[in-house]
C-alpha cells in the first residue's frame, strides 16, 4: 500500500471488550463505511488499514447508487426487481414486493444463497437461485455463496417424508471439499461470463464464499438458546407443513426440527454485515420466512449489544426471494433426491451430456430457459426464438442455450469445444456410420496427462512432462479409489502418482519440493482435516506419516495449485481388485509385494544420492514458520466479517 494516506484503525477483539464503551462504538462507525452501507470489518482482527483511496471509492460508489435510485424512481432505469421479473427469476417475494423494490433501489444490500453439501456436486437446479446472485453481482451488489457444512450434518427436512440417511463423516468432508471448489470455480466463471456480456466489474460489487461451520463450530448452545430460542415461539414452528406431516407420519428428530433455526442464525450472522436478502428455491419459502422473523428478533434482542440493529425502518429489514423450481417436462422436481439430477461436475455429468440435456429442452420451454439461465438480452432472445420457429428441427434456440449455460458454468473454451463436438457428431453425414459420443469417464482413473505440448499447455515443474495448465475452466474435481496398500505406508509423492496427479514418482518429488502440492490436514500438519477445510503443503515426509492424514479412516484430500482437488478414497485391496479397478503403480506394487516403499526403488531413501530430497520425520518448527501463511492454508473461507476479501 502506498501509504502516507493510510488511516490505521485498531480494533479490540470482542472477547476482550464485553461492555461496549463509546470508544468501541466509534471504532464500529469508522469501520462501517463498507460497500453494503451497513457492514463492519472483522472485529476479531487486531489491526485494520483503510486507505484514503478506499474511502474515496466508497463515497463514489454511494453517490453512483443514489443517482441510479433517482433514475429508477423517474422510470429512466430498470430496477433489479423488474429485471428479476423479466427473466422469470422471481417466484415469490418473502415479504412485501414494494419493500423489496425499495430496499434494492435505495441500498446496495448484500445477497446470499445457501446450499448444503449433501452430494459431491451442485446440479442444474441449484443454478436458478444462483442466477439471482450472478445478476446481483453484475448489478453491483455484494453476494455470498454459503456452503452449509454444519447444516448438512442434519439436512433440511423441508418437504421430506423421512429423515435423511446419516452420511459418514468422511463423505460429508469430501462433499464439502468438492463443493467448495465448485462454488469457487462458479464464482470466477460467472464473473467472466458477465464481462463477456458487457457487464463491467463494479468496484463495490463483492463475491464471497463462506461455510456456516465457521461460526457453528464456535457458538455455544447456550447463546443460541438465549438469543434465538427464547424469542421464537413453538406454536408457529409446530404449525409448519413439514413438521405436521412428519409428526403424523414417521416422526422427526429434534435436530431436524431445529434446522430452520440454524438457517436463521446463519442469516443473522451475515445480516449484521449487510446481507439483507436471502435467495432460495421455491421450497425455501418457509425457511426464509422463519429466518426473517428470527433475524428481526435477534437484531432486537441479542445479548451482544454491538450486534443489535434497528430493523424498525423499512430499508433496514431482512427480506427474501424465492426462485422457480426446475421441473421435468412432466412436472416432477429435479434434483438428487428425485434421482434425476444433472450435475455440474464434469465427472458426474460430462460437458457433452450437459450440453445434450439443454439441447433436449422442449420447444415450449426454451424461451423461458434462455431467460432463466443466460445473460442474453431479451431482444436477442426474441430474435433467436423467431429464428427457431422458422425451422424447429435445427434447434437453434436449444443450442444457444446449451452453449451459454456451459460458458457460464465451465468457461468459454469448454463451451466452444463441446458445441463443436456436437456439431461434428450430429451434422448430416454422407457415411452411414452412427455417431458415437465421446466416452464418459467409466474407469476409476482420470485421463492421463498429455505427453506432448500443445497450444495452451504448459511445462509442469522441472520434469519434461506436459500437462494442461489448470484453471477454473478445466479443473478436475474427482474422487478416485485406491487400494489401502498403495497409500498407507507409502510416501506421498508415490500416492500423488497413484492418484493420477503426477505422471511419475519423480514428478511427485519435484512437485513436493516446489511446494506445489498440499494435503487436507489440520492447520500445520497436526493431524487429519476436520470439517473445516484446511490444507498444508506436503513436505518430503517419511512414509509412515501418510497415515496421519487419513480422514475418518478412509479419505485423503490433495490440492495441487489453486484449482485442482482430488479426493482419494481408500478401499481394501481385495475389494479394489474385485471391482476391476486400476491405478498407476498397482501392478508393480503387486509384483514387489513384501518390499517396503523405500525398497522397491520407487521412492528414494533418505540420503540416497540420486534424490535431492531429504526425508524428514516431521516438519521442523522453523520450516513451518518460514512457509508463507497463505500457502500453509491456501484454501480458506472468506471471513465474512471482512468485506474486502472475496472468494
Ligand atoms: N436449506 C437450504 C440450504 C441452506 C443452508 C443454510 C443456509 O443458511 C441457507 C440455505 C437448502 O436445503 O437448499
Amino acid at each position: 500500500m502506498r501509504s502516507a494516506q493510510r488511516v490505521v484503525i485498531f480494533v479490540q477483539s470482542p472477547a476482550s471488550c464485553q461492555t461496549y464503551c463509546g470508544r468501541r462504538q466509534l471504532h464500529t462507525r469508522l469501520q462501517r463505511p463498507s460497500v453494503t452501507g451497513t457492514s463492519s470489518v472483522a472485529l476479531r482482527r487486531q489491526k485494520r488499514f483503510i486507505t484514503q483511496q478506499w474511502i474515496a471509492n466508497t463515497k463514489q460508489a454511494k453517490a453512483e447508487w443514489d443517482q441510479w435510485a433517482v433514475e429508477i424512481k423517474e422510470g429512466k432505469r430498470k430496477s433489479f426487481v423488474q429485471l428479476l421479473d423479466e427473466r422469470g427469476l422471481l417466484h415469490q417475494v418473502v415479504g412485501l414486493r414494494e419493500l423489496l423494490d425499495k430496499i434494492l433501489t435505495e441500498r446496495r444490500v448484500g445477497f446470499y444463497a445457501g446450499v448444503d453439501p449433501t452430494a459431491p456436486s451442485l446440479h442444474v437446479g441449484h443454478m436458478i437461485p444462483f442466477m439471482v446472485l450472478v445478476w446481483a453481482f453484475h448489478w453491483g451488489y455484494p453476494i455470498t455463496f454459503l456452503l452449509g457444512g454444519s447444516t448438512a450434518k442434519f439436512g433440511d427436512p423441508t418437504g421430506r417424508l423421512e429423515e435423511r440417511k446419516q452420511e459418514h463423516r468422511s463423505v460429508r468432508t469430501a462433499n464439502i471439499a468438492s463443493m467448495h471448489m465448485q462454488l469457487k470455480k462458479l464464482s470466477a466463471s460467472m464473473e467472466k461470463y458477465g464481462e463477456r456480456h458487457g457487464y463491467e466489474h463494479q468496484w463495490a460489487a463483492r463475491r464471497a464464499l463462506t461455510n456456516n461451520n465457521v461460526w457453528w463450530n464456535k457458538v455455544p448452545f447456550i447463546d443460541v438458546l438465549r438469543d434465538l430460542g427464547m424469542h421464537m415461539r413453538l406454536g408457529p414452528m409446530l404449525g409448519r407443513d413439514t413438521v405436521k406431516t412428519r409428526l403424523e407420519g414417521k416422526g422427526m428428530s429434534f435436530a431436524e426440527f431445529c434446522y430452520p433455526l440454524m438457517q436463521a442464525w446463519d442469516w443473522f450472522h451475515m445480516f449484521r454485515k449487510g446481507t439483507q436478502v436471502q435467495v432460495g428455491g421455491a421450497d425455501q419459502y418457509g425457511n426464509i420466512l422463519f429466518g426473517m422473523e428470527a433475524v428481526k428478533q435477534l437484531s432486537k434482542n441479542t445479548a451482544i449489544e454491538i450486534d443489535r440493529r434497528n430493523v424498525d425502518e423499512d430499508v433496514e429489514k431482512p427480506i427474501g426471494i424465492t426462485t422457480p423450481l426446475l421441473t421435468t417436462a412432466s412436472g416432477e422436481k429435479f434434483g438428487k433426491s428425485a434421482g434425476n439430477a444433472i450435475w455440474l461436475d464434469k465427472d458426474l455429468t460430462s460437458t457433452f451430456e450437459l450440453y445434450a440435456y439443454f439441447v433436449r429442452t422442449p420447444d415450449d420451454q426454451v424461451e423461458r430457459y434462455l431467460k432463466l439461465f443466460t445473460f442474453l438480452p431479451l431482444e436477442e432472445i426474441t430474435k433467436i426464438v423467431e429464428k427457431h420457429t422458422e425451422d424447429p428441427s435445427k434447434r437453434v434456440a436449444q443450442h444457444t442455450l446449451a452453449r451459454e449455460f456451459l460458458e457460464l458454468v465451465h468457461g468459454r473454451q469448454e463451451a466452444e469445444t463441446t458445441a463443436l463436438q456436437h456439431q461434428q457428431l450430429f451434422r448430416p453425414r454422407s457415411s452411414t456410420a452412427e455417431p458415437t459420443p465421446p466416452p464418459t469417464r467409466a474407469s476409476n482413473m482420470p485421463e492421463s496427462f498429455a505427453k506432448k505440448p500443445e497450444a495452451g499447455f504448459t511445462n509442469v515443474g522441472a520434469g519434461n512432462i506436459y500437462a494442461p495448465q489448470v484453471n477454473y475452466t478445466n479443473m478436475q474435481n474427482q474422487t478416485v479409489k485406491l487400494p489401502r496398500s498403495l497409500v498407507l505406508g507409502q510416501t506421498l509423492n508415490k500416492v500423488l502418482y497413484s492418484a493420477g496427479l503426477v505422471s511419475s514418482n519423480n514428478e511427485g518429488h519435484r512437485l513436493i519440493a516446489n511446494n506445489g502440492a498440499s494435503i487436507g490436514s489440520r492447520p500445520g500438519d497436526s493431524g487429519p482435516m476436520s470439517d473445516a477445510l484446511a490444507f498444508t503443503p506436503i513436505r518430503p515426509w517419511v512414509a509412515q506419516k501418510t497415515e496421519e492424514f487419513l480422514i475418518e479412516g478412509k479419505l485423503i484430500i490433495f490440492k495441487i495449485g489453486k484449482w485442482k482437488l482430488r479426493v482419494v478414497e481408500l478401499v481394501d485391496d481385495a475389494e479394489f481388485e474385485a471391482q476391476g479397478l486400476k491405478a498407476p503403480g498397482w501392478e508393480e506394487f503387486k509384483l514387489n509385494k513384501g518390499k517396503s516403499a523405500d525398497e522397491d526403488g520407487s521412492a528414494p531413501r533418505p540420503g540416497k544420492k540420486s534424490s535431492a530430497i531429504r526425508y524428514i520425520k516431521n516438519t521442523p518448527k522453523n520450516e513451518e514458520k518460514s512457509t508463507p501463511r497463505e500457502e500453509r492454508s491456501p484454501l480458506r473461507y472468506v471471513n465474512s466479517d471482512d468485506p474486502k476479501r472475496s472468494a
